[in-house]
């Protein structure tokens, strides 16, 4: 096996070599709900981009983190959760996934270390094998601080195995945690050499190529996750209707003023979101006003209003007008 760990000294750390070419190309994370994608590809970026929830499948976009090193530029790719699709959005959503698949030039199996591997992480790894095209994956076995050394060489070995039963040869089996910052930087050493040589794709110092409205939305869309029920993450979705900087304000003090619709599926949702007296809903944007600011990096306005279109989710022309 190819377990990875880093060795004082062994890392690079993306310093610039003579004789080593710039490389450039994309990579994404996979896994079950909850693996800890996100939480990894905002590690290696080090900015808040994609959207972590302790509910499993929130990340709805498509969204891009950038690792920029003088050796190489890293494109980050976040994708939906693979699952049984039960919907027309869950269709839609497995289609993304798999172009995406089919477009990086590196994939990250993720499995985190404190639970067993399960259908969910074989079901992935089985339409990994499938793949027709023969892009490296790497394995990453992620949140490595909730283990002891003994319980994660056991999900070392496991995935291992997993990898020899459906024929998927792993190009490094690596530890990591995202949280604790462990290995992160020597993932991202071991994801480099698997891009192929070309120069930078973005501007140096761009995160993301998600257009700001998309973000901003999806930190609307997180805010207000955290106060509904567990069975409603998929009927909410956000759309920024307008983003203007306030006229006749001091040059020193701007202001963006920022309109946005959280659309519910029916009627009976409405009072989840808003809750009572209109509690949640305030909560919910002044928690995303102050993510957005921190964003932007400018002080916002934020104006919110939940709106029903009724079953958004089996209705292509809603799904469309909604983005997706
Ligand atoms: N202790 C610990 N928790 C982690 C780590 N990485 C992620 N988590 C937690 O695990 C939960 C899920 O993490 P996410 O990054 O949202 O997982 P995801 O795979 O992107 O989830 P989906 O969007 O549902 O597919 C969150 O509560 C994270 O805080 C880690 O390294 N250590």
């Amino acid at each position: 096996m190819n377990a990875s760990s880093a060795p004082a000294g062994t890392t690079e750390g993306g310093k610039p070599h003579e004789d080593r070419p710039h490389r450039s190309g994309f990579a994404c994370f996979v896994g079950r709900p909850n693996a800890g994608k996100s939480t990894l590809t905002n590690a290696l970026v080090g900015t808040k981009v994609a959207i972590t929830s302790t509910r499993p499948q929130t990340t709805r976009h498509t969204v891009r983190g950038i690792v920029h090193r003088p050796d190489a530029q890293l494109v980050l790719v976040d994708t939906p959760g693979l699952h049984k699709p039960r919907t027309l959005l869950g269709e839609r959503l497995n289609d993304v996934v798999r172009t995406t698949w089919a477009e990086v030039d590196v994939i990250g199996f993720c499995v985190p270390a404190d639970q067993k591997i399960g259908p969910g992480d074989r079901f992935i790894a089985g339409e990994l094998a499938g793949l027709k095209k023969r892009t490296p994956k790497i394995a990453v076995v992620t949140k490595t601080d909730l283990v002891g050394a003994d319980e994660l060489a056991r999900q070392l070995m496991a995935v291992d195995r997993l990898g020899r039963e459906l024929g998927i040869e792993w190009a490094q089996i690596v530890p990591v945690s995202a949280t604790e910052g462990t290995q992160v930087e020597l993932l991202a050493d071991l994801l480099v050499p698997l891009l192929p040589e070309g120069p930078p794709l973005y501007p140096d110092g761009d995160l993301t190529d998600e257009p700001e409205q998309v973000m901003v939305a999806e930190l609307i869309r997180e805010a207000a996750l955290e106060g509904v029920r567990d069975e409603l993450p998929h009927s909410i979705a956000v759309v920024v209707e307008e983003m203007v900087p306030r006229e006749n304000r001091p040059a020193d003090r701007p202001l963006l003023d920022v309109h946005a619709n959280i659309y519910i599926e029916r009627p009976s949702q409405k009072g989840i979101v808003i809750g009572p007296k209109g509690k949640r809903l305030k909560e919910v944007g002044s928690t995303s006003r102050r993510h957005i600011e921190a964003l932007l990096g400018t002080p916002v306005f934020l104006d919110l209003h939940v709106k029903v279109a009724k079953d958004w989710q089996r209705d292509p022309k809603q799904l469309r007008r909604l983005g997706f």
